[in-house]
């Protein structure tokens, strides 16, 4: 039996499905054995197989998150391209079975994919529909604009219903790049990055800083609690313990959601969006992971990847990964195979995330984002917020401060991979 290490970044919930999904794949044949690692967050995860790779101690399979397609593109003698591999593997491949927005996301610019959709996500709104109704809001209706959200927020922490009105996960992700796309906002030049690697961050414009500066007044009057750094982990807990009445977060928080929120009742809506700004809102951008294949093993071993990539991208195996997570159905044949199963209909609200991923057709703004140093960038964007929420900057000080740090490291990554 051949061997396959994967090493990925699926804690919590995520990680007992992703340890359910290998174990059925197991069971399945006795050719090969998927070994699953949990390294840590997705920046963990990236960081452990780069250093692994430079001793030859890499897994042939390491999960990455989107932000990180742009480094990984770069590292050309480290990767195995995922249509070369199911080419060399003589293994049956048709990347147009997953969607346009995902594909287009992994693709080269000759279109090829280059890594194996897996875990797609987009940011939704999850509210607590028990303290909606306390504070003499109407259960079923979430909040549609900003607005709204800082209006239903004063009624709940007045009325007491709630302490706070929203937190959120991931203020690069959220609130900064899914909250450009929405509004139909530029993050760089080169639509997004996308165009090539001479890009510039361009993410402080008037829209954002408006934003930013409303989040500094919201933390400051306490309608807003701040997650935390790093991907926002302290959100979820002061939403499962009826702190706050909102979250925003990946739609695939849905499986915590569901093991936590036990007593009281969950609704989902789309993110808010200021209905000032023109052509809001448009789509919402996907975050999550991809698989990545790592040279320097054998071929027995590729033959098990190759293998395994097919059992992860089965209508059956990614339907039931997509409704056990919240994930998006990444195939047309997930989606199809849920709908016929009465996913959705007996499960309101878990399509709001598809819902908002083609609520428009993509313009240059909201097809996502391909910089290269963007783990870092992100870290960037994580202090800065923080120098803003300490009163240390104003926004628009944080915001400048932000694109001229980042527009550095691009420099140098351009300057390195010319
Ligand atoms: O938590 P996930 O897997 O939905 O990913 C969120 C972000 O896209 C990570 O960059």
């Amino acid at each position: 039996q051949t061997e396959v290490q994967w090493w990925h970044a699926m804690g919590g919930e995520l990680g007992m499905k992703l340890d359910e999904m290998v174990a059925a794949y197991n069971a399945s044949q006795s050719d090969y054995k998927v070994v699953a690692s949990f390294k840590g967050t997705y920046a963990e995860t990236m960081t452990a197989a780069i250093a692994a790779f430079r001793a030859n101690e890499q897994p042939a399979i390491v999960q990455v998150f989107e932000v990180g397609t742009g480094t990984m593109m770069a590292a050309k003698g480290a990767i195995y391209p995922v249509y070369e591999l199911m080419a060399d593997m003589g293994e049956a491949f048709d990347p147009a079975a997953f969607l346009p927005s995902v594909v287009g996301y992994y693709t080269d610019t000759a279109g090829n994919l280059l890594s194996m959709p897996f875990n797609s996500s987009t940011p939704i709104l999850y509210y607590n529909k028990d303290v909606f109704e306390k504070a003499g809001l109407d259960r079923e209706t979430p909040p549609a604009t900003w607005a709204d959200v800082e209006a239903f927020s004063a009624k709940i922490m007045e009325s007491g219903a709630a302490p706070c009105g929203f937190t959120t996960g991931w203020i690069s992700w959220i609130q900064t790049e899914n909250f450009s796309a929405w509004h139909n906002q530029p993050i760089g030049t080169l639509e997004n990055g996308f165009g090539g690697l001479e890009t510039e961050l361009t993410v402080n414009g008037p829209v954002q800083q408006k934003h930013w500066e409303n989040l500094k007044k919201w933390q400051d009057s306490g309608v807003f609690q701040y997650g935390g750094p790093v991907g926002g982990n302290d959100a979820p807990p002061k939403f499962y313990a009826q702190e706050c009445a909102m979250i925003m977060n990946s739609s695939a928080g849905r499986a915590g959601v569901i093991a936590n929120a036990t007593n009281f009742e969950v609704g989902y809506g789309m993110l808010p969006y200021y209905d000032d700004v023109e052509g809001a809102p448009q789509n919402s951008i996907i975050g999550g992971a991809t698989l990545w294949v790592l040279q320097g093993k054998d071929e027995a071993q590729y033959k098990g990847v190759a293998d395994f990539f097919s059992f992860l991208a089965s209508a059956e195996v990614q339907a039931g990964w997509h409704q056990d997570t919240g994930y998006l159905p990444i195939t047309q044949a997930a989606y199809d195979l849920s709908t016929e199963q009465g996913y959705y209909t007996a499960n309101p609200g878990a399509d709001v995330s598809i819902k908002q991923m083609t609520l428009n057709a993509p313009t240059e703004n909201s097809k996502g984002l391909r910089f290269g140093s963007y783990v870092q960038i992100r870290d960037i964007i994580d202090e800065e917020f923080q120098a803003l929420l300490s009163g240390g900057k104003d926004a628009k000080t944080a915001l400048d401060a932000l694109v001229s740090r980042g527009n550095v490291l691009i420099r140098e990554f351009e300057a390195a991979n010319k």
